[in-house]
Parts: C-alpha cells; sequence; structure tokens
C-alpha cells in the first residue's frame, strides 16, 4: 500500500482488525465478476455514466487551443463522488456491515453517501465541519431528506480535517457493524487505491472518447482540483503510464501561498502522517496540523492523498495553487461562455489554465468534478451578482 515513500497505514491499535478486514476483502470484491456487474449498472442506470467529454468551443477559443470538459457534474448528486460511494456500498453490503458513516467537506461525498444510502436501505451518519454545514447549506438539506443522521464537528478548524476526524473516532467506537465510507483517495491504506480503482471510471471513459471524438492517441493535458485527490486520481489513471500525456493537478491557495490561510498542501506541506496515511501535509514546526482554509469546502484539507504526493515527487504530474480569487474568476468566464456554473472545486482546474503554457493545437481535458448548486450563496455574495 505505498506509492513511494508515501501510504501505509499508521494508524491506532484499535483499528487495525477493521482496516485488516478491509484489505482482505477489497481487491477480491471488486474484481469479483458479481460486483463488476452491479457496479457498471448502477454507473451506468442510476447514475447516469459515461459522463460526457464536451468540447467547449467557446472556451477553446479564448484559449487558443482545444478545451475538452469531462462531465462530472452530469451524474446523479451532481459530482465524481457517487462513482466511489457506489463501489463501496457495495462492498460493505459484501462485507454484511448495516451502518455507515463518512465524513464530509463540500457535502457532495456527503449526499453521494446519503444517496446510496438510501438506495441499499442501511443507515447513515454523516460527519460535517460546523463551518461546512453553513457554506454548504443545501447539500445538509439534501443529506436530511435522504434520510441521514448529519453530525457537526466542531474541533479545530470545524471544516474537512475535523469531519475526518470525528468520522475515525466513531468508527473506533463502534468498529464490528459499522462501515466507513471515505470520500477521497486518503486515510490508511487500502482507502487510497480503493477510491482511486473506483475513480478510475472516469479516465477508462474519457481516453476513450477522446480517441474516438479526435482520431489522436491522446491527449497533450490531464487537469482536475485536488482535494484529496479522488477526482484527479480517477482523471489521471488510465493514462499514468503514458507519459507524453502532462497532469497537473490544482489546489487551493485561498487567500495566497504566503497568506497564512490557505489549504496548498503540495506547495507549502512537508512530509508527515495525517488520517493514517503518510504524505504531504502543512504542519507547523512540531508537526501539528496547521488549520488549512479554502473558499472551496472540498479543497479546504491540509493533506493530500499519498497518490499525489508520490506524483508530485516523482514529477510525473505538476501541481499548481489557484487562490480563492482566481478560482471565482474561472466560474464565472465557465458559466458565461459555455452555459456551465461549477463547483467552486472544479473551477480552480478551470483557472489552472491561466498557469500553463498551452500551444494552439493542445488538446486539454479538464474534469469538472462537480456543478456549482451548492456554491450559489457564495457565488451571489463574492461576485456582486445582484
Ligand atoms: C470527502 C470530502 C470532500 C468533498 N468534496 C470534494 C470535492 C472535490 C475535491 O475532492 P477530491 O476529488 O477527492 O480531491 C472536488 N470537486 C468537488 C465537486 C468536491 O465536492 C465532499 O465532502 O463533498
Amino acid at each position: 500500500g505505498f506509492y513511494g515513500p508515501f501510504g501505509g497505514a499508521f494508524i491506532p491499535e484499535m483499528l487495525i482488525p477493521n482496516i485488516e478486514n478491509l484489505k482482505k476483502n477489497y481487491l477480491k470484491v471488486i474484481h469479483s465478476e458479481t460486483f463488476k456487474k452491479e457496479f457498471k449498472s448502477l454507473l451506468q442506470d442510476y447514475a447516469g455514466r459515461p459522463t460526457p467529454l464536451y468540447y467547449a468551443s467557446r472556451l477553446s477559443k479564448k484559449y487558443n487551443s482545444h478545451i475538452w470538459l469531462k462531465r462530472e457534474d452530469l451524474t446523479h448528486t451532481g459530482s465524481h463522488k457517487i462513482n466511489n460511494t457506489i463501489g463501496q456500498i457495495l462492498l460493505a453490503r459484501e462485507m454484511g456491515k448495516k451502518r455507515i458513516i463518512a465524513e464530509t467537506g463540500a457535502g457532495q461525498h456527503g449526499v453521494a453517501t446519503a444517496t446510496v444510502c438510501a438506495l441499499a436501505g442501511l443507515e447513515c451518519i454523516v460527519y460535517m465541519g460546523e463551518i461546512d454545514i453553513k457554506r454548504q447549506a443545501p447539500n445538509v438539506a439534501r443529506m436530511k431528506m435522504l434520510g441521514a443522521e448529519v453530525r457537526a464537528a466542531t474541533s479545530g478548524s470545524r471544516t474537512l480535517k475535523d469531519a475526518t476526524n470525528e468520522a475515525i473516532r466513531d468508527w473506533i467506537a463502534h468498529p464490528t457493524e459499522t462501515y466507513y465510507l471515505i470520500g477521497s483517495v486518503v486515510g490508511p491504506h487500502p482507502y487510497p487505491d480503493l477510491v482511486a480503482r473506483l475513480q478510475s471510471i472516469i479516465s477508462e471513459e474519457s481516453k476513450q472518447q477522446f480517441r474516438e471524438k479526435t482520431g489522436n492517441e491522446f491527449p497533450d493535458y490531464v487537469v482536475a482540483c485536488v482535494g484529496g485527490g479522488s477526482n484527479a486520481a480517477g482523471s489521471f489513471y488510465h493514462f499514468l503510464e503514458h507519459p507524453q500525456v502532462k497532469l497537473i493537478g490544482a489546489e487551493a491557495a485561498g487567500m495566497g501561498l504566503s497568506s497564512g490561510k490557505t489549504a496548498a498542501s503540495m506547495a507549502l506541506g512537508e512530509t508527515g502522517i495525517i488520517h493514517g496515511s503518510m504524505t504531504y501535509l502543512m504542519q507547523t514546526d512540531d508537526g501539528q496540523i496547521t488549520e488549512p482554509y479554502s473558499i472551496s469546502a472540498g479543497l479546504d484539507y491540509p493533506g493530500v492523498g499519498p497518490l499525489h504526493a508520490w506524483l508530485n515527487k516523482s514529477g510525473r504530474a505538476k501541481y499548481l495553487s489557484v487562490t480563492d480569487k482566481e478560482a471565482l474568476q474561472a466560474a464565472l468566464l465557465l458559466t458565461r461562455e459555455e452555459g456551465i456554473i461549477p463547483a467552486l472545486e472544479s473551477a480552480h482546474a478551470l483557472a489552472a489554465l491561466n498557469q500553463m503554457e498551452i500551444k494552439p493545437d493542445d488538446n486539454v481535458i479538464i474534469t469538472i468534478s462537480g456543478r456549482g448548486d451548492k456554491d450559489m450563496q457564495t457565488f451571489m455574495d463574492q461576485l456582486n451578482l445582484v
């Protein structure tokens, strides 16, 4: 479970039986014919896959290159999170679990978890930072309507990191009947690998769609935003072995790298352990986790998945950092040029275009990881849209 020096499972003793059990089961289950059949049919008939690979012609003119948008915003519940929760709910059911817990920041993972719990008739408890409960209120309402119990995390920065802490504490307290449905490529092995495999459907589709639509073998760039890193892991996955495809991750610089209010774990982080995984994270001199900040709840996390720590260190992928303002401007640009309102998280990937030297005939695939409905209050406030 290692990506170079990163990854592993650095967990408290009390979690070892759960993690061992998951490690023993996950590959057997996700490689079984019954799982693959059910996973594929739910992705298609329930989540609405394949998602379009849309040629953004007005945006392409603006950037004088070829911009393709992978539309994860068009899945059921409105983000890539549903790919992961469908896979993990099938795994949880296979493992005989009745009680599902999850963490959420933007609320997209929380909604996607509550959705598959309703589908499977399982109990659902979602931990969410108090700050995020306020700034992603529409998603809290959706979780409750879907029958989930939303529990506020009131420690620390009261955002994603703290919700994750609370979920892990719950899991330690209720080990046998509970399945922890993690929302990104973070946490102890096997979670980063499991979630990357489930999200790899994104590039399984985009690789084929790109070839069909252009006759070219590969795009020049694949760009995705990075919170924990799951939509990026899925977007990169089937291109990892092809170095002619440049991989760009966009993380949240918040108010700026030197502002002290940022979530740019790659740019500012150092090697350390967070939520059971050896990776990069923003930390104080004595190794305490630095409180992160981002306008976008889904990127407001001080760490990053170990896969990305490795891709960064090995040079296989490049990570750019995008400020709140740059993301807001990119969201408005996409909305005005293509009539698509992206999630604030996805807007960071779009803004990365301004930091890339793309050539006129370059093909760039950008993952729109989610839709902007949940962010409308922030857009109204920040973009003075009366
Ligand atoms: C698991 C915690 C992250 C959440 N969301 C993260 C997120 C992200 C960042 O998460 P990753 O793809 O895992 O880096 C990107 N796009 C959208 C629309 C998101 O909602 C959530 O709770 O909804």
